[in-house]
């Protein structure tokens, strides 16, 4: 029988009017379940099916029909802005007066996080935290920052994406860590595009009492549209942080992750689909209007 239905799955992303969202979540794990398929070994069939249980969940929910997608919400630092690499250079540099490296194992535990929680994990998980406080961590930091955060560039995509979207009526929220001060400096070449979002829910809102991993910031967004709440299950959420991936899901809603290349690949199970950028994005996967330019 579930040799059936992955026949039938199978099938179905070979015609291209299927959603194929499903089969943009890894082109390798299909292919490796249609050769299974092929030497008809259930068995390995079986093992793959519950270590890609996600993946396949997935499938199956969007067969028997999911409801469409009407919001979308992105997240900011490291998916619209290329702004991570400033946390990271200037965490390198604080943690080389300990003679320590920073690395992205430690990065994957910070990223998404509202400051002071990013400053816990930082001086606890390093050792330093005798020496150096989180208060005192993001003091310091701090300066660096200001003077780095204006020169922030658009990742790669987000600007077309957003205009897509506006353009074609579907409302865009942003939610982001970022507290406000950050969140201006950060935007202050980039005014227009962010005028785009329908709202903006950042990291020091007074409705966001815990930050990413919790869902706090994402159902804060969900209401903050027109006639909201809106059913988290009709909400996609574009994340490139591990805690930014778990709040959306937590909050019942989809996710496209777009990781930087260094994260560790088990990162990636948790979201619906692992995009190299946001430029791979095909809204027809989840039901949006396509792209008219097929070049930008
Ligand atoms: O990724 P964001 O936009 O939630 O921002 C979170 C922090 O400010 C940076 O990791
Ligand atoms: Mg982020």
């Amino acid at each position: 029988m579930a040799n059936a239905v992955l026949k039938a799955l199978v099938l179905a992303s070979t015609q291209r009017s299927f959603h194929r969202r499903i089969f943009h979540l890894s082109t390798n794990k299909l292919k490796s379940l249609r050769s299974d398929i092929s030497t008809s070994n259930l068995q390995t069939y079986k093992r793959k099916q519950r270590t890609q249980k996600s993946h396949f969940s997935m499938a199956a929910v969007s067969v028997s029909g999911k409801k469409p997608i009407t919001q979308v919400i992105f997240d900011m630092d490291g998916l619209l802005l290329d702004t991570e690499k400033f946390y990271t250079q200037v965490q390198e540099i604080i943690l080389a007066r300990y003679n320590k490296t920073f690395d992205w194992s430690l990065k994957a535990k910070m990223m998404g996080m509202k400051a002071i929680e990013a400053a816990r994990v930082f001086v606890n998980e390093t050792g330093i935290s005798e020496s150096l406080s989180a208060e005192e961590f993001l003091v310091e930091r701090e300066e660096m920052l200001r003077d780095l955060f204006p020169t922030s560039d658009l990742m790669p995509g987000a600007s077309r994406l957003i205009r897509h979207l506006h353009a074609k009526g579907i409302p865009v929220g942003l939610a982001t860590g970022s507290h406000r001060r950050h969140f201006e400096l950060k935007t202050q070449g980039h005014r227009e595009l962010f005028s785009l979002m329908h709202h903006v829910v950042l990291g020091d809102d007074p409705e966001v009492k815990q930050g990413k991993p919790s869902p706090d910031i994402f159902l804060a967004a969900a209401k903050r549209f027109e006639g909201g709440p809106v059913d988290s299950q009709q909400i996609l959420v574009f994340e490139d942080a591990p805690s930014g991936v778990l709040a959306a899901k937590n909050a019942g809603m989809s996710v496209v992750m777009v990781p930087d290349p260094r994260l560790d690949s088990s990162y990636h199970a948790t979201a619906d689909q692992i995009l190299g950028s946001l430029l791979d994005f095909n809204p027809s996967d989840w039901g949006l209007p396509p792209f008219e330019d097929v070049e930008n």
